[in-house]
């Protein structure tokens, strides 16, 4: 019996004036493909998309075309949620980039020539941006664009993308603050990866081309007061890479640096010193400083925009604030959506991209092909041989064990080995995600170098009581053989422990592919997952 052949498809139009938007937001059950049939370029999120060839979007993902002429573009499927828009921000948009792209040219003539400036302006790097907003404002869609925007311009630029939003989405795994250099447009085919994906050991796909990537593990999803001091570090250590990044290559310093940032940056007083009551927004200071950052883009947020135009420590620097419009079309992401964002780009860390559905095989030809090839590999690996570790105070035994009127002195980048035979609901390492880092002979520590645990004595007269405690509590913690600096360094990549055996001493770790691990040290943080897949 031959089977029948499949209906002819229904051809569904949308058409668009000139200067709007069609919005879609798609849902767990909608994939969707477009072409665009007119003679004139569509966007989607400054990427202009290709003449006549269909272009997939997957379920989820949410977005908008942007036509800044009549265009019409046909649709395999119209999403439930989906209108057209004739309020758009990409005017202004485009305004900041033509603003940012002058810098860059300036720039590039500066570092690229050799002869007098002949009375043009000197700009000796590009621009260093940064992108400020509350929870689901359009950061990082205002990120994107700008960088396409850059990225099209056919002046070659590569220019840097910081991610300091360690929740979603982020460039990596939910966690990591990272540092990306596109050099072509930033793709939105679905929501793991807004900036593409960092190359693995996978197979790449061709939906969400590799971009050059190096993260930092924060281990959790935003900068929060208990782990502030490790924040520090870290953007400390990506401004420094940044920086080593540009005095090796001169296009990188020309094209600049554009940065999505935490919402939690909105909050004056985290990361603040309690013995500094009038320092505020300390983690904006911290990052205008590590990157150098000259302007600051503030969304929508008209209070937020004043504070920080106010701001000594970015008028001392010369730092502009812009407020630019919030589109309307941003969507509000609740936290059931967060926890499925985030599981699905641990998950498309591991497993790759989501495969294209079969529905659209037929219209996408190749692309489909290279999906769904990715070889995750799941081991088993010693307690003893992998070395699980957890970064800052907050992981160090709970100070109140300590005895009355003593506080104990210990860095806030400590190190801390987690045994896994202790209480599983203490150690909390099952479906941890864990960040491996490199090691080399010279980071581990002799044992008589170890640093200990320090204690300061209170002055309350029971001086040899608080001794016979700090002895105890030394003789409790392990001590571990590696230099502090290694739990603040830059990530090789990823695992998780899907199982622990106890009996066998075990862990069950899964790796986006097989082979030895590049380093048996890793540091746990408080990411979990668990594929629901
Ligand atoms: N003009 C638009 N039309 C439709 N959807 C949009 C538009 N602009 C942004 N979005 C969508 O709204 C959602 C939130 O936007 P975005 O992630 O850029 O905000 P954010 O401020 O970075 O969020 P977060 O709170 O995670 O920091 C995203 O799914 C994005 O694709």
């Amino acid at each position: 019996m031959s089977e029948e052949p499949p209906a002819p498809r229904e051809q569904i139009i949308v058409d668009l004036e000139p200067g709007s938007e069609w919005r879609f937001e798609l849902e767990a059950d909608e994939n969707i493909a477009l072409r665009v049939l007119s003679p004139d370029p569509v966007f989607i999120n400054s990427e202009e998309l290709p003449p006549a060839t269909w272009y997939p979007i997957h379920r989820y993902t949410k977005g908008a075309l942007y036509a800044p002429t009549q265009a019409r573009v046909e649709v395999t499927s119209l999403p439930a949620s989906q209108y057209i828009s004739t309020s758009t921000i990409h005017p202004q948009l485009l305004n900041v980039h033509l603003a940012l792209e002058r810098n860059r040219i300036l720039a590039k003539r500066q570092l690229f020539s050799s002869g007098p400036s002949n009375g043009v302006e000197r700009v000796e790097r590009g621009p260093r941006v940064m992108i400020m907003g509350p929870p689901s404002s359009g950061k990082t869609t205002v990120v994107k664009n700008l960088v396409n925007l850059a990225l099209s311009s056919g002046m070659g630029w590569t220019v840097g993308v910081g991610g300091l939003d360690p929740s979603s989405p982020s460039n990596l795994i939910p966690g990591t603050i990272s540092l990306s250099t596109p050099s072509h447009p930033l793709p939105t085919h679905h929501l793991a990866h807004p900036f593409g994906s960092p190359p693995t050991s996978t197979p790449s796909n061709t939906l969400s081309a590799d971009i050059p990537t190096v993260g930092w593990w924060l281990g959790g999803l935003e900068p929060t007061n208990r782990n502030a001091e490790v924040w520090k570090v870290l953007i400390e250590r990506m401004g420094e890479d940044w920086k080593k990044r540009c005095e090796r290559d001169k296009m990188a310093l020309a094209s600049g640096l554009t940065v999505d940032t935490s919402s939690a940056f909105t909050n004056p007083l985290l990361g603040t010193k309690k013995d500094d009551p009038k320092a505020r927004y300390t983690l904006v200071s911290q990052a205008v400083e590590a990157f150098e950052i000259d302007t600051i883009l503030v969304i929508g947020h008209e209070k937020l925009h004043i504070d920080l135009s106010r701001l000594p420590t970015l008028q001392q620097r010369g730092t502009n604030v812009i407020r630019i419009p919030k589109s309307g079309g941003v969507v509000d992401i609740d936290d059931t959506q967060r926890e499925l964002i985030h599981s699905f780009q641990i998950r498309s860390y591991f497993y790759g991209e989501p495969p294209l559905p079969k529905e659209l095989a037929g219209l996408l030809g190749k692309m489909v092909s290279v999906d769904g090839n990715l070889n995750p590999y799941s081991f088993q690996i010693g307690w003893e041989t992998l070395v699980v570790l957890r970064v800052g105070e907050e992981n160090s035994a709970p100070s109140s064990a300590l005895p009355l009127g003593s506080s104990r002195i210990l860095s806030p980048t400590r190190l801390t080995r987690v045994d896994p035979s202790g209480p599983a609901h203490v150690v909390r390492l099952l479906n941890t995600v864990l960040a491996i880092v490199d090691i080399k002979p010279e980071d581990r520590i002799k044992p008589e170098t170890s640093p200990k645990v320090e204690e300061v004595k209170a002055e309350t007269g029971e001086g040899e009581e608080v001794k016979e405690e700090q002895q105890e509590e030394e003789e409790d913690m392990e001590e571990v053989p590696f230099k502090e600096e290694i739990g603040t360094r830059e990530v090789l990549g990823f695992i998780v422990i899907t199982a622990i055996d106890t009996l066998k001493k075990k862990y069950t770790v899964l790796s986006p592919s097989p082979g030895k691990l590049p380093s048996t040290v890793a540091i746990a943080g408080s990411i979990e997952w668990v594929d629901s897949a």
